[in-house]
């Protein structure tokens, strides 16, 4: 995968809420990158950002919050600086977004084949009618039986599990560049969740397209991506390929992940760890983990770890590491 051209961008992401209560950094210098035809996929405990960055990245942070800092450049163009009738363009046709919460974002009061269809239209240089059969093909690809009567059917007429299909099917009937989905198979039962894991990597690696893959179950990230990042209050604390990851987790809060498993086991269970993460309202400074952390120094409590490169394609963002020079090979032995 070295030398892989970078589709995606993110530096120095910052998006905050401003409550009543003071001020939520919820996300908080975020660096992440994504390579053309890559899988990413992004774990973290909840509540530490994920569906934020996911709503920054296509801009679609709204108050109370708002993207205060960074740049999100998708083949060579930042994002943010677009404006909203510019950005349209990218959304829904070179970045597809699964949101979390399918039904949620789909209009209750159209027909989903319409949904679809409009999206279709808005990009396309088709009629009314083709965008219907277009709509309707790509409910069938996404494995609806019936395709022709489901698309006459609202929202609501559904099941979870069809709603999601229909969100998939929005987020792909444009064959996006990049595919964003964000817990897409949460609150689904086992067989329809393999089912939208197999479709999805389906449609990824037909189109060549590029993934991130918001999700709690590790063990899909193990079998299905590439490449995965670990975030933590609202930062990404540490991204290399899957297989040097799972050999060898470097940041002291992946390691911790891992552990917390059973047996290693690598499982669909959410993510909890002991001890809670620090609130976005008032993190500390210096290293977000710090207040958990077995190995904390005194200077994590002081300087905020910069994203070090440490071995080829490999970040970690902790004081334990150093950067990756060329004679020196990669800095893990404090941890062993
Ligand atoms: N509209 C909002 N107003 C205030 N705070 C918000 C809002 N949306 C999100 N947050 C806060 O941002 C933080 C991160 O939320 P986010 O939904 O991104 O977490 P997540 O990692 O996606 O969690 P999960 O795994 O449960 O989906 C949380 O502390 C949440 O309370
Ligand atoms: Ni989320």
């Amino acid at each position: 995968m070295i030398g892989l051209k970078t589709l995606l961008q993110i530096q120095d992401l910052h998006t905050y809420f401003y409550l009543r209560k003071g001020i939520s950094k919820v996300v908080n210098g975020l660096q992440l990158s994504v390579r053309e035809g890559e899988l990413l996929g992004v774990v973290g405990e909840s509540g530490s950002g994920k569906t934020v960055t996911a709503m920054s990245v296509v801009n679609r942070v709204r108050m109370p919050g708002k993207v205060v800092k960074g740049k999100v450049i998708y083949q060579g163009q930042d994002l943010l600086k677009l404006s909203e009738e510019e950005l349209r363009k990218y959304r829904g046709k070179e970045i597809g977004l699964i949101a979390a919460n399918a039904r949620g974002n789909l209009n209750p009061l159209v027909k989903v084949g319409n949904q679809i269809a409009n999206v279709y239209l808005a990009h396309n240089k088709v009629n009314k009618k083709e965008a219907w059969e277009k709509a309707v093909e790509m409910l069938r690809m996404v494995g609806m039986n019936d395709a022709l009567r489901r698309a006459e059917a609202y929202p609501h007429e559904m099941s979870g599990g069809m709603a999601q299909r229909v969100m998939i099917a929005l987020a792909l009937v444009n064959s996006p560049n990049l595919l964003i989905a964000d817990d897409a198979t949460n609150g689904l039962d086992v067989t329809v969740q393999s089912q939208i894991m197999d479709l999805i990597l389906d449609i990824v690696n037909k189109q060549g397209a590029s993934g991130i893959l918001i999700t709690h179950d590790l063990g899909v990230v193990a079998q299905c991506c590439s490449e995965i990042a670990i975030m933590y209050c609202g930062q990404i604390v540490e991204k290399g390929p899957v297989t040097a990851f799972f050999d060898e987790p470097k940041h002291p809060y992946s390691r911790n992940l891992l552990n917390s498993l059973p047996e290693r086991r690598i499982t669909q269970e959410r993510i909890e760890l002991k001890g809670s993460l620090s609130s976005p309202l008032s993190l500390p400074t210096g290293c977000v983990y710090q207040t958990r952390c077995p190995y904390v120094m005194d200077v994590c409590r002081k300087v905020e770890p910069s994203m070090l490169h440490v071995d080829d394609n490999y970040n970690v963002k902790c004081h334990l590491y150093q950067e990756k020079t060329e004679n020196r090979g990669s800095a893990n032995e404090k941890l062993a």
